[in-house]
């Protein structure tokens, strides 16, 4: 496990990070999101040690963060920096013997890796020729031929077109399922709902929501709920303006007959709506329910709500 415990960086009389505390728990992706600027890059930089903080710590698997924990660490910086001109597997046996690997370990690292991320094909050709999006591959596997303990990506899903972003979340989800820590950054909302199973909100340099995904979106949860009548049904009474008498019940929209979205006070109030349009429906008198489902606020509405 990696914790960030009471982080804060200024830059000249500039403070870009202020208490940051947040944990990247062993077997489990976690997505670090916020807008430009918000200090994503900064954190990362001090979890590696490539920049020191002012004040607060970094933990690994409880105790304070060594050169050898950070050597152990899969990082995929801001600044790609891999050599342009280098065949790509000649790179990456380099960067895997720097970290201590014989050549046949790295070779063999490096060969699996580039045959698993799709570029085996491209193992001798220079990274300069390479696509851009195979050149962010070759940057991920660059991140992974030592074989580490824990990943640290700093935006590793960006300019991958989707069929890319299925091979790289493969790998780095195997990574989590054999125990390491896994914290990635990324702007795209959508990837981090779908990949991550924690999610750290940062905004202006502080934390401004943490926690699992399904909690997070629990907890920001206006207790709101879709029901959707079946308008094919015998009784195609599809009026649900009985809704808005209901205690405990405040109709929100109606966007299409038979769909109705509502807030309820209490989930006994919610369940008795339910009950009631069954109710209706085999009295004859309302259409039969087609469904009735919680729902539940997206990351990027979660996101707008926080950082706003
Ligand atoms: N070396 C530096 N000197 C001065 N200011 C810096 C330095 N590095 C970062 N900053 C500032 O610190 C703030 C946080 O930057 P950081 O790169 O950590 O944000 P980020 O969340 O990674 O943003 P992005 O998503 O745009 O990469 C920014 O305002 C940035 O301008």
């Amino acid at each position: 496990m990696i914790q960030v415990q009471g982080v804060s960086r200024s830059f000249g009389d500039r403070l870009v990070l202020d208490d940051v505390g947040f944990d990247v728990i062993g077997g489990r992706m976690t997505g670090f999101v916020g807008g430009n600027g918000a200090g994503k890059t900064t954190t990362m930089r001090i979890i590696l040690g490539v920049l020191s903080s002012d004040r607060g710590t970094v933990q690994f698997d409880g105790h304070e963060i060594t050169r050898q924990d950070r050597a152990r660490i899969g990082y995929m910086p801001e600044e790609r920096g891999l050599y342009p001109k280098m065949p790509v597997l000649d790179q990456l046996v380099y960067l895997g013997r720097l970290h201590g690997m014989s050549t046949a370990a790295a070779t063999a690292s490096a060969t699996a890796l580039l045959d698993r991320l799709g570029l085996a094909e491209r193992a001798k050709d220079t990274l300069e020729s390479l696509s851009l999006g195979n050149q962010q591959r070759a940057q991920i596997a660059a991140a992974l031929v030592h074989e580490p303990v824990a990943l640290v990506l700093d935006e590793p899903f960006s300019g991958l077109d989707p069929m890319a972003v299925e091979v790289v979340l493969g790998v780095l989800r195997d990574y989590a399922e054999r125990g390491a820590p896994v914290l990635f950054s990324s702007h795209q909302l959508d990837i981090v709902e779908r990949l991550c199973d924690d999610v750290v909100v940062i905004g202006g340099g502080r934390i401004l929501a943490q926690g699992s995904r399904e909690g997070l979106r629990a907890e920001h949860s206006e207790h709101e709920y879709e029901l959707v009548l079946d308008p094919r049904g015998e009784s195609a009474d599809t009026d649900l303006a009985w809704l808005d008498a209901s205690p405990g019940i405040d109709l929100r929209a109606s966007p299409v007959p038979g769909t109705a979205r509502f807030t309820a006070d209490t989930d006994d109030a919610a369940q008795r709506v339910l009950t009631q349009a069954v109710h209706r429906s085999t009295a004859g008198t309302g259409a039969p329910v087609r469904s009735f489902t919680p729902v539940t606020p997206t990351l990027a509405q979660i996101f707008r709500e926080v950082v706003q």
